[in-house]
């Protein structure tokens, strides 16, 4: 007869046995990995003070989140611990990096060696199910080639068209009489107008109550408590799984659900008519009037498919663009001098104050270097991570000098910090904090400018956001002679899924003395 508590003894020992093998085994490919690759201990390691999950490094970035600091916070730990670095707790680790030779790595030539942070893509299965930002591999190289094709457009003149119909919605909305108003809430009310007309054909008007359905307004409301609902659950990191996902989200997301589907369903059915007529598929979006999901439905009939990517692109063309508008107007409303310059650039481009085209946007150097300082100062993506999908080697951050390769064990997530990077007095200059658009005369970065990402998972509506900012600026400027801020508390961020300013951008405009839409 055995003893029942020897027997469980020696299965204990058994267990810490094996796992002491296990550990031993793979410290000794870890060395043979490093060794190999030539990599050296870390430059730097941050501790934390609770030792397991690191929950006061935690709450204090939560903290700094509720008074608009987290992405200054987070930029400030590089200056302390260098451009790479370790954070170690007792169950994981993370990487942290603005090295541009890491960042290229790991979006572009080490592409195949990361994936998606898990955090992410947990938090935003629910209202994004399998859409591009939810998706590696092969998922999301569908995703990526049925979208594409909607994004290599050659003729914008019906989107400008489009633009300029929701931009006068918003010029009515701006005070005439120097009364001061928030400029951000009217940028992030035209983008959702403007994405969810060219996504689904029909936008939700929110500049325009008097063609504003019910409808419409629920689902820009449920879409964005979509939205905050995933932003809090990555907010919560390593607890993330233990958060309760609040009772009504489930129901929000499934009117959310509802109201794309009819728009789905309206493509799917065209589309099938198109066919049926030509006996043969149709260019979707051959007319005058684009349409992007019938464009879709084209490449694939899956329902849940085409929902899903209509919703992510949802999200990644609307606070984006609008955060840019914002933050630019932000620093042109505090630097008269730019608002002047650009102004005048816009004004010998088109003298008699016609409609902006495509081409004569593109024909404004000091416009796209306003855009990029902008993009520069206010990366609208400040953070971002991407997770070792095996065990790889970062280029840089290993050694001393931080200049040998550092080793990157598979599953441990890399966090890089673009709005630190873009202001590094090394790639930029001493007055790397300052808004100087004269600077981007001859600059070229490289990796060290990532606004809209790099590699295979670059930014697909990079020229569309471009045009899109290009378009309100000029018009705006057309519109304004100057413009004066109300509002002289310091700048305080609010980082959701895109960083803009915690209290909105508050201005007058004075209008100008003739233009084509006063
Ligand atoms: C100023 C405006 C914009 C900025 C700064 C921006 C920035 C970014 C960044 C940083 C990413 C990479 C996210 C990641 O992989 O973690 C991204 C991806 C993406 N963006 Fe944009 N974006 C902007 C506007 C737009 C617009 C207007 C659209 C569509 C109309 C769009 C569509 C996409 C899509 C589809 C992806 C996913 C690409 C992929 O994973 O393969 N973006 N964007």
């Amino acid at each position: 007869m055995y003893n029942f508590g020897y027997v469980s003894l020696y299965a204990v020992y058994l267990i810490l046995f094996s796992l002491a093998v296990r550990r031993v085994v793979t410290c000794a490919q870890d060395w043979q990995f490093s060794k190999r690759h030539g990599c050296k201990p870390a430059q730097s390691v941050a501790r934390v003070r609770e030792p397991f999950l690191g929950i006061d490094h935690l709450l204090e970035a939560l903290r700094k989140a509720r008074a608009g600091r987290f992405v200054r916070f987070s930029a400030s730990r590089y200056a302390r611990y260098g451009n790479t670095h370790m954070t170690r707790r007792a169950l994981f680790e993370t990487a942290h990096t603005i090295e541009p030779e890491n960042l290229k790595y790991m979006l572009a030539t080490g592409f195949d060696q990361f994936r998606l942070a898990t955090m992410r893509v947990r938090a935003m299965v629910p209202l994004f199910g399998s859409g591009i930002f939810t998706t590696d591999g092969p998922a999301w190289a569908h995703s990526r080639a049925i979208l594409r094709p909607s994004f290599t457009r050659q003729n914008m003149a019906p989107l400008l068209a489009m633009m300029e119909r929701h931009f006068q919605m918003l010029l009515r909305q701006v005070p005439r009489d120097g009364a001061p108003f928030d400029m951000q809430r009217l940028f992030f009310c035209f983008t959702m107008d403007t994405a969810t007309e060219f996504l689904m054909g029909g936008s939700t008007h929110t500049l325009d109550p008097e063609h504003r359905s019910d409808a419409e307004k629920a689902f820009a409301d449920d879409y964005l408590a979509c939205c905050l609902e995933a932003v809090r659950q990555i907010a919560m990191g390593p607890l993330q799984r233990f958060s309760i996902t609040p009772r009504h989200i489930p129901a929000t997301c499934q009117r959310a659900f509802a109201y794309v589907d009819e728009f789905v369903d309206k493509a799917l059915a065209l589309r099938s008519a198109r066919k049926a007529a030509a006996g043969a598929a149709v260019g979707a979006g051959a007319g005058a009037e684009y349409n992007f999901i019938e464009e879709l439905a084209g490449m694939t009939t899956d329902r849940t498919l085409l929902r899903d990517q209509v919703l992510s692109v949802l999200l990644a063309s609307r606070d984006t663009t609008a955060a840019l508008l914002s933050n630019l107007f932000y620093e042109l409303a505090r630097h008269p001098a730019v608002y002047a310059k650009l102004r005048n650039e816009i004004h010998t481009h088109l003298p008699t104050g016609e409609l902006p085209t495509e081409a004569a946007m593109n024909a404004m150097p000091y416009l796209r270097w306003c855009i990029n300082e902008a993009l520069r100062l206010y990366p609208v993506v400040p953070c971002n991570t991407r997770e070792a999908a095996c065990d790889t080697a970062l280029p840089l951050g290993g050694g001393p000098d931080g200049r040998s390769p550092l080793f990157i064990k598979k599953g441990t997530p890399v966090l890089y910090n673009v709005y630190a990077m873009h202001r590094r007095t090394d790639i930029y200059g001493d007055d790397a904090n300052a808004f100087r658009p004269e600077r981007w005369d001859g600059l070229r970065p490289g990796w060290g400018f990532l606004p809209f990402n790099g590699g295979p998972r670059v930014c697909l509506g990079q020229q569309f956001a471009l045009t899109e900012a290009s378009y309100v600026i000029t018009r705006m400027l057309q519109c304004f002679d100057s413009m004066q801020p109300k509002d002289f508390s310091p700048w305080a961020e609010l980082y959701s899924l895109v960083m803009t300013s915690k209290n909105g951008v508050i201005v007058s405009m004075t209008p100008a003395a003739s233009s084509i839409a006063a």
